[in-house]
């Protein structure tokens, strides 16, 4: 049996880093990572190329010494974003990409995007200028099943934008459903992000025994069928499926709440986790895609130089069950399984 494997750095394509307390609490935990797309659902959120560079600066100062990771920024599109702006924080190395939350779609949502016709300027610029547009996949009308909200998305807005912009390049930020394997799969100019926790979880877990709130993410946990596509998708090497963990903390006293807040925090044992499930896949040999190569040939950068190990040992890696920002604790995901695999850096 394998017991250690070497990767290129890995990148995290799809992080949210906070701020203040909570930033300086849970950044240490992804500086390991090479690069990471960060989530700009601050509040308020990250809207102009200069809320954008002073994030990155309070990112690299909670970055331990030593750390070679380098935050990616991003911009929350609203209805009133400046293509201009956008182009000069691109041109001015400030962003790699700009994020479509639909409004009230999750987390710090609100001033999300409602009319689309609105913001056709600004998805024609970045078409242009070649700057990916990073998509939270859901529909928001509460007619529509929750666990049905990202199908919808694809055939009501996602399909006809793509359409329209046909050079676009789109991310399909942390897909849940073989419906979005199957979209990634069917054209140009798109990738798609999936996270660890939906690579181990399904609805299930949710409410196995009662209801568990740290298993409460959005895009909600799909069932096992749609789980089973997303491990086929991130173990088959596909160019197109890359890491975006999603790690999403929030503080124990607003999960654990009559209506808690969604997001599951990943970031401590994302790539034991990675390595248990490639594992059981057959798939160590195609990690490496998945975590390190995928990601960066889709945003057109250089895989990371250096390399980390894995180790296989007979006792499972010890992580904290919570972390501590300021007065909160977050309580880091379970994976439901001890992890065997140890993560060490070269
Ligand atoms: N993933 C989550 O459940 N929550 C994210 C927002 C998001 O990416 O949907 C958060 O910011 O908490």
């Amino acid at each position: 049996m394998t017991d250690h494997i070497t990767l290129r750095r890995p990148d995290d394509w799809h992080l949210h880093l906070r701020d203040g307390e909570m930033l300086r609490a849970v950044a240490p935990h992804s500086a390991g990572f090479g690069r990471a797309i960060i989530m700009p659902n601050l509040v308020p959120p990250v809207v102009t190329g200069q809320q954008a560079a002073a994030y990155r600066e309070r990112i690299l100062s909670a970055v331990p010494e030593g750390a070679t990771f380098q935050p990616q920024m991003t911009l929350y599109l609203t209805d009133t974003t400046d293509p201009a702006d956008v182009i000069k924080a691109h041109q001015g190395g400030v962003i790699r990409a700009v994020k479509l939350y639909p409004a009230g779609a999750t987390t710090n949502s609100d001033s999300g995007v409602t009319d689309f016709d609105r913001i056709r300027p600004v998805f024609e610029a970045m078409a242009e200028a070649g700057i990916p547009l990073c998509v939270h996949g859901e529909v928001t009308d509460p007619d529509v099943d929750i666990f049905d909200r990202e199908a919808v998305f694809i055939d009501r807005v996602l399909d006809p934008v793509r359409r329209a912009n046909p050079e676009l390049k789109v991310v399909m930020e942390h897909i849940t459903t073989s419906d979005g394997v199957a979209y990634a799969r069917s054209g140009e100019n798109i990738g798609a992000t999936i996270t660890t926790h939906h690579l181990v979880i399904n609805r299930n877990a949710i409410f196995a025994g009662g209801i568990r709130p740290h298993y409460y993410c959005l895009p909600i946990a799909k069932r096992e069928t749609h789980r089973l596509a997303l491990r086929e998708a991130a173990t088959s090497g596909d160019a197109r499926f890359f890491l975006g963990t999603d790690s999403a903390p929030h503080p124990d006293r607003a999960k654990l709440q009559p209506c808690g807040c969604a997001g599951c925090f990943t970031a401590p044992n994302t790539m034991s986790i990675l390595a248990h499930v490639f594992e059981e896949e057959g798939a160590l040999d195609r990690l490496e895609a998945f975590t390190s190569l995928n990601g960066a040939a889709f945003y057109e950068l250089l895989p990371n130089e250096d390399r980390i190990r894995l180790t296989r040992r007979d006792i499972p890696t010890e992580y904290p069950a919570t972390i501590v920002a300021g007065d909160e604790t977050v309580t880091v995901f379970d994976p439901g399984f001890p992890l065997y695999w140890h993560l060490e850096d070269l």
